[in-house]
């Protein structure tokens, strides 16, 4: 199955040592959940939190929501033994941190098996190698770590991200050519809805599938901002309609509202409104 054929619009990060929020999570409208036993996690709580999400999850009422654990890196003390308890949690997916080349996934595969895997793009390298990770066959989503890869560059915060749109641009053309999923970076100032919708519309723009989150108070924007709008769907129906009249006529060329409209548009029309209606399943169920 297509994995894009489901939304990920919003995608929120949850300390995997916090009991209150990972309970809080099961009411949030949010299309998945990343339960972090990474950053958000100080080194003397690592072992604690592997248990209490453990926990957690075999609680579930995650509901539709996807699961995905983020372990720490093979490279740090806690990594092996986050991918080993992976194993035995209620997870849909294992996402690797600062992942740097195709090799690194296989060496979380010697231990995780077939389950999925989503990658951390957040390092110049793993830019670099964007290409051969994203072909990797147990690979299903890409996730952009935009904290990171700021330290990795040495660049400063600019609300147009202008420095990091290389490494944005090389990860979208990667996921993009293996048909995967591929959610931004967070916005770290969580009180400013303002600068949080300019940014989720630059990723939608970008062609981002959803935006990763680190607050409840993020949620409403981020979804707005990642499902079609009203207007959307409207073309893309009026857009189908006007092709499908052409054709009939033997014709290859529709205009609509001035613009031409070819069979490859009628493409895009038919995944917004495959999306519209996902995402209206999503809420209904
Ligand atoms: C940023 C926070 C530390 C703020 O926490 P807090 O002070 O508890 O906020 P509030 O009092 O406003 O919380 C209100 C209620 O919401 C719950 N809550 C808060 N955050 C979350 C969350 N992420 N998920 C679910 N629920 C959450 C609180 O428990 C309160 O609930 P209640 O009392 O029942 O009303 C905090 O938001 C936080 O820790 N956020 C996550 C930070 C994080 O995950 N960081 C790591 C990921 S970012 C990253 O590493 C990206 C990447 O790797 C990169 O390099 O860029
Ligand atoms: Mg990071």
């Amino acid at each position: 199955m297509d994995p894009r054929s489901r939304p990920y619009r919003s995608v929120l990060y949850i300390p995997g040592s916090k009991p209150r929020a990972l309970d809080k999570a099961r009411g949030l409208p949010v299309d998945a959940i990343i339960f972090d036993l990474e950053d958000a996690v100080s080194a003397d709580e690592k072992e604690n939190a592997r248990d209490t999400l453990k926990q957690a999850l075999a609680e579930g009422g995650y509901g539709q929501r996807v699961k995905i654990v983020r372990i720490n890196g093979l490279d740090t003390p806690w990594g092996a033994d986050d991918a080993r308890a992976v194993c035995d949690m209620d997870a849909d997916v294992v996402l690797l941190p600062k992942v740097g080349s195709a090799a690194d996934i296989d060496a979380l595969a010697a231990i995780t098996g077939d389950l999925p895997v989503w990658a951390m793009m957040e390092t110049p390298r793993g830019m670099l190698n964007a290409a051969e990770i994203a072909a990797h066959p147990l690979l299903t989503g890409m996730v952009m770590g935009t904290n990171d890869l700021a330290k990795e560059l040495q660049t400063r915060f600019r609300a147009d991200r202008l420095p990091m749109m290389a490494g944005l641009g090389l990860c979208l053309l990667a996921a993009k050519a293996e048909g995967l999923i591929i959610v931004d970076g967070v916005y770290n100032a969580f009180k400013d809805d303002e600068g949080l919708a300019a940014e989720c519309a630059q990723g939608r723009d970008m062609g981002f599938d959803g935006k990763t989150l680190i607050h409840p108070a993020q949620v409403e924007v981020t979804n707005a901002a990642f499902a079609p709008s009203e207007a959307e769907i409207d073309l893309a129906r009026r857009q189908i309609t006007a092709f499908e009249e052409v054709e009939a006529s033997g014709q290859g060329v529709a205009v609509v509202d001035g613009k031409i409209v070819e069979n490859l548009h009628v493409v895009t029309a038919r995944e917004i409104l495959a999306k519209a209606e996902a995402i209206e399943a999503l809420q209904a169920g």
